[in-house]
């Protein structure tokens, strides 16, 4: 009874995906919303069942407390007409590193994304050709007594990216360097500007990982590999960061506009098809992988096949003699 209960749920999640009206799903519905209203959060970033053993945060007072933190912006352009997104980190004398009040507006546009239906595919990208160099030390060094906080608030806003229904990109260029290369793992893909350098270098500023990639990218590479990254601290060029499976495509050397071409790989490789059903299948995946549980897995697939079997573009298809050449 429990696991059919517990199976349910995660297949009502699951199946919200394709109700215009209803907030996508996010692993326990730890919403910005939800966080504006100061309740206390069970949030993404933990299985509900572990999370007995954590104070839970309480992301409005924390919020409040990063805002204070100010420079930079995050921006965010939604074209219906193509179903891609465009997330700008946006403090280019720094590198595009990140700032408290930078966190917050990344977490409202991960709200507003998560309210947008018409969508199928997300670029995160930064401006003057870096994605990110991490948190922004000047920020950093005034935030010394807070970064368990921090860490849970940017844990909140990367599970509920990486969660989206929508097919996530990184560009990685230029410098994407310690919570740069950590916000590149909470996307789908890793698309690879040729000049780029991507760097867990955490470890040689005497930290860990602060925004959740030691978890990410365990379940990215498998343990061997994201030991190797995490303590090594070694910078990627684009050849070895493609052969140890780290980025997904790697942009050419001439390429006059390298999100013009990251928009295009998305639209040839991964959107070509019914919006609703690319939606359905992302989200699919992502309870497939936290779900944990097989049966609970299979159990929201076919709830969900079941409602595209006999659909409209399923029958469509079948009267187009569709060949897959
Ligand atoms: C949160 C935490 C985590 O994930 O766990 C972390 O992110 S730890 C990792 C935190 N990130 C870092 O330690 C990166 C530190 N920065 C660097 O290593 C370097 O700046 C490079 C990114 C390699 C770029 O070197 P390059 O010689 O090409 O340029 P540069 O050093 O003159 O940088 C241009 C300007 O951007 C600034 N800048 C670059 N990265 C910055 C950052 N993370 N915070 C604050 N300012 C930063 C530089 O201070 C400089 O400003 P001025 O022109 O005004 O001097």
């Amino acid at each position: 009874m429990a696991l059919m209960r517990k199976s349910n749920t995660l297949c009502s999640r699951v199946l919200k995906v394709l109700q215009p009206s209803s907030s996508v799903m996010s692993p326990c519905g730890a919403g910005a919303a939800q966080a504006l209203s100061g309740e206390q959060q069970t949030c993404g970033w933990a299985p509900a069942r572990k999370l007995h053993s954590f104070k839970r945060p309480n992301l409005h007072a924390i919020r409040n407390q990063l805002a204070r933190f100010e420079g930079g912006s995050v921006e965010l352009e939604m074209n219906n007409d193509n179903g891609i997104a465009i997330l700008t980190l946006n403090n280019p004398r720094r590198m595009n590193s990140m700032t408290g009040k930078m966190m917050v507006d990344m977490a409202d546009k991960v709200s507003e994304l998560e309210e947008w239906h018409e969508g199928k595919a997300l670029i995160m990208r930064g401006v003057d050709g870096n994605l990110c160099t991490g948190g922004d030390l000047t920020f950093v060094r005034k935030a010394l007594h807070y970064g368990e906080e921090m860490a849970a608030y940017q844990h909140d806003t990367l599970t509920r990216l990486l969660n989206l229904p929508l097919i996530s990109v990184a560009l990685v260029q230029g410098h994407t360097l310690g919570g740069g290369a950590e916000l590149s793992t909470a996307c789908d893909f890793r698309v690879m500007s040729s000049s780029a350098k991507i760097g867990f270098v955490q470890i040689k500023m005497g930290l860990s990982t602060a925004w959740g990639a030691a978890t990410r990218l365990t379940r990215l590479l498998g343990r061997r590999k994201a030991i190797d990254l995490l303590c090594s601290a070694k910078i990627l060029l684009p050849d070895a960061a493609l052969r140890e499976g780290l980025v997904d495509y790697v942009l050419p050397k001439i390429c006059d506009d390298e999100l013009a071409e990251t928009t295009n790989w998305l639209l040839r490789n991964l959107c070509a098809y019914d919006t609703n059903i690319t939606r359905v299948v992302k989200s699919l995946v992502v309870s497939a992988e936290l779900s944990m549980d097989h049966y609970q897995a299979l159990d929201a697939e076919r709830k969900l096949f079941g409602q595209t079997w006999g659909g409209p573009v399923q029958r469509k298809m079948l009267d187009a003699n569709v060949k897959h050449k």
